[in-house]
């Protein structure tokens, strides 16, 4: 309880009750409040004020306040004059709500703040007893214990419920004190209430935020971890499985990078709208961030139950929808890995579930597949493969072999492809299939390719000083170089650095590449030529092979993939496409190279067929510089 003020003692019974609630809220108010008579005399002084004017109580009252107001004083009565006026009306004023109720639970007075706060005005609520708070809001050990506390100590705060004019139940800050008389019964009961519905409303919604996905409002991996846990202690339970299903879109950067950012969004939330549809109340679909979604299915008992559900959802997502006025369908790829037995602990089964999606992935996209110890070995290996290569660059290790591109017309070196190695001190020589994947998963294929370009056009440089001038370099890009970095910018360097020709330079890309956000790598195409370099299409005949973008692109080079030309003496749908590619090529002007030719009669043959140039074992195997540069 706050100490009462102090004062003259009152005058007479009578006003007893008015004058102890007075003293009351003059005590409690957190402002210096000095009291004077007439004569400037000082009548009642509170704690407040004693502090802060550095006297006690017995050598203010009775004084002329000039006889204790100093010079220095004198320069900050203003301001205490102004928390006189304050601490008047502190009652009315005040933010916080004020309810004092009789004896008898009688409201005999509310101040300002509590109108606004519970929408009674005084004349509605004096006279009346507080508002009731549903039992349901406070059971009876609540009631019990403020009535115990406030009996004992005078004096109760805690979180409370009240309820509003207009029946709204909110939560609130109460302070309860009571008043007593000289003979300590109670006379007045002082409530001190502050609305805490704002900042309840702020922290469930921080509460909300850490444990959802703010786009999507689907839960968080946090939220996720919570349920799958549950799920798990509930499965062994009732001896049956959980799934958890790692879903990853196809292709969706290409959908954000072209049609931009805001139309991503709205496909995610489309996908994260389609997934709650397609699944129970009991399961749980989740946003990772990204287009990866994790998605827990309860309640499995066979785990070949889990393959027609994710079927349904992989339906589901692929229907055509319309975002932001484009049409478009989506696809997805997705792992499954069972509880217990692909893994008893959450972070397992997600990363088991991840291995399984890239083998997913792996095997064309839009499908599925359910986790095997295999997966997570090759995942071991990945990661292994990953690490090694981060340091791989630093260390040098990389290495390019050059294999010979031969003129059919005479059987002439005309130029070379450059082909990257990985002399990996541990591993022993690793080929490009292994890496480059790892590469382009990580990133790290833009400063790999980089390196190449840079080694690629400083050893062409060479060539052509040491006599070889004719010489073409032929450089594979990945489709991942068109996209992150600035390849432009990374090509004029390595030009710049080497100071070889552009015009001997050749670019191999693959037809996904121009299929992909056409525009931009149009842009890119076309600053390429500027710069007067050569384009190459590899891999020709395995993708879309489209006319239309070889025109639109003005390729100079088509390599039709070797698959064709191994089967070339063998498969006459092989002999009748290589031939096709060929007249068409021709009559686009554009010249044609055979990859793979590993024997003199398939060279031969295509000689025959008009082909321009070819490459394969036949001719050499991709070789170090020093090998070549025999050749030569
Ligand atoms: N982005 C980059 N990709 C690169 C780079 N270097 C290579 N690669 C790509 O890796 C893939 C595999 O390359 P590699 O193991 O070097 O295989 C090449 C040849 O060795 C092979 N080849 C050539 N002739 C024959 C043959 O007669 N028979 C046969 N079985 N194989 C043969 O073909 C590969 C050349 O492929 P291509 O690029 O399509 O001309 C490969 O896809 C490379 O593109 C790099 O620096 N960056």
């Amino acid at each position: 309880m706050d100490s009462p003020p102090h004062s003259a003692p009152a005058s007479d019974d009578t006003s007893q009750e008015r004058e102890a609630l007075r003293r009351h809220v003059i005590a409690s108010a957190t402002h210096g409040v000095l009291i004077v008579d007439n004569a400037h005399r000082v009548v009642e002084v509170n704690d407040a004020m004693c502090r802060l004017l550095g006297y006690t109580a017995d050598q203010l009252i009775g004084q002329h306040t000039l006889n204790f107001i100093t010079e220095a004083s004198k320069a900050t009565s203003l301001q205490q004059q102004a928390e006189l006026q304050l601490a008047a009306t502190v009652f009315s004023d005040t933010l916080e709500a004020i309810m004092i109720t009789d004896a008898d639970n009688r409201i005999i007075s509310v101040n300002r703040a509590f109108t606004s706060v519970t929408g009674y005005s005084a004349d509605e609520i004096i006279g009346t007893s507080p508002p009731l708070v549903s039992a349901s809001h406070h059971n009876a050990e609540f009631r019990e214990q403020l009535r115990e506390e406030l009996f004992n100590t005078g004096h109760w705060s805690g979180e409370a419920w009240n309820r509003r004019k207009n029946g709204e139940i909110f939560p609130q800050w109460l302070s309860i004190s009571v008043v007593r008389n000289n003979a300590g019964e109670p006379l007045k009961y002082v409530a001190i209430f502050s609305d805490l519905s704002e900042r309840k409303a702020a922290e469930e919604r921080i509460d909300f935020l850490a444990r959802h996905d703010i786009l999507t409002r689907l839960p968080n991996r946090f939220l996720l971890r919570d349920r799958a846990e549950q799920a798990f202690a509930h499965a062994e339970r009732a001896h049956n499985k959980v799934a958890l299903l790692l879903l990853d879109l196809d292709h969706f950067k290409h959908i954000n990078d072209s049609l931009g950012h805001p139309v991503g969004d709205t496909l995610l939330q489309t996908v994260a709208d389609r997934l709650r549809l397609t699944t129970r109340d009991t399961d749980t679909v989740s946003r990772q961030g990204g287009d990866e979604f994790l998605v827990l299915l309860t309640d499995i008992h066979d785990s070949d139950d889990i393959a027609p559900i994710v079927e349904k959802m992989m339906r589901t997502l692929g229907k055509p929808c319309s975002v932001a006025g484009q049409d478009m369908t989506i696809s997805c790829s997705v792992g499954i890995a069972v509880y217990p037995e692909d893994g008893i602990d959450f972070d397992i089964l997600a990363k088991n579930a991840d291995a399984a999606m890239y083998h997913a992935k792996e095997s064309g996209r839009n499908t599925f597949r359910y986790y095997s110890q295999q997966m997570n070995e090759d995942a071991v290996a990945r990661l292994d493969i990953q690490n090694r290569l981060h340091r791989a660059l630093d260390r040098n290790e990389f290495i390019l072999h050059y294999q010979p591109l031969i003129d059919l017309a005479n059987n002439s070196i005309v130029g070379a492809e450059a082909l990257v190695r990985w002399n990996c001190p541990e591993l022993g020589m690793q080929p490009p299939g292994l890496f480059i994947p790892v590469a382009e998963d990580t990133g790290l294929i833009v400063q790999l390719g980089e390196w190449v370009l840079n080694e690629a056009c400083r050893q062409a440089r060479a060539w052509h000083d040491a006599g070889h001038g004719h010489l073409i370099m032929a450089i594979n890009l990945s489709p991942i170089q068109f996209t992150r970095g600035d390849l432009v910018a990374t090509i004029r360097n390595a030009l710049a650095a080497s100071g070889v020709n552009p015009a001997h330079i050749e670019l191999e890309i693959t037809e996904s590449v121009l299929m992909k956000d056409t525009e931009h790598v149009l842009a890119t195409v076309r600053q390429l030529h500027g710069m007067g370099l050569r384009l190459a299409i590899d891999d020709f005949g395995t993708g879309y092979s489209s006319l239309a973008y070889l025109r639109r692109f003005a390729v100079e080079k088509l390599k039709i993939d070797q698959s064709f030309i191994r089967d070339l003496p063998t498969d006459p749908d092989a002999g009748a496409i290589v031939r096709a590619v060929i007249q068409m090529a021709k009559s686009l002007k554009i010249a044609v190279l055979a990859e793979g030719v590993e024997t003199a009669d398939i060279a031969h043959d295509l000689d025959l067929l008009g082909c321009d140039y070819a490459q394969g074992y036949y001719f050499g195997r991709p070789m170090p510089a020093e090998a070549f540069a025999k050749l030569l």
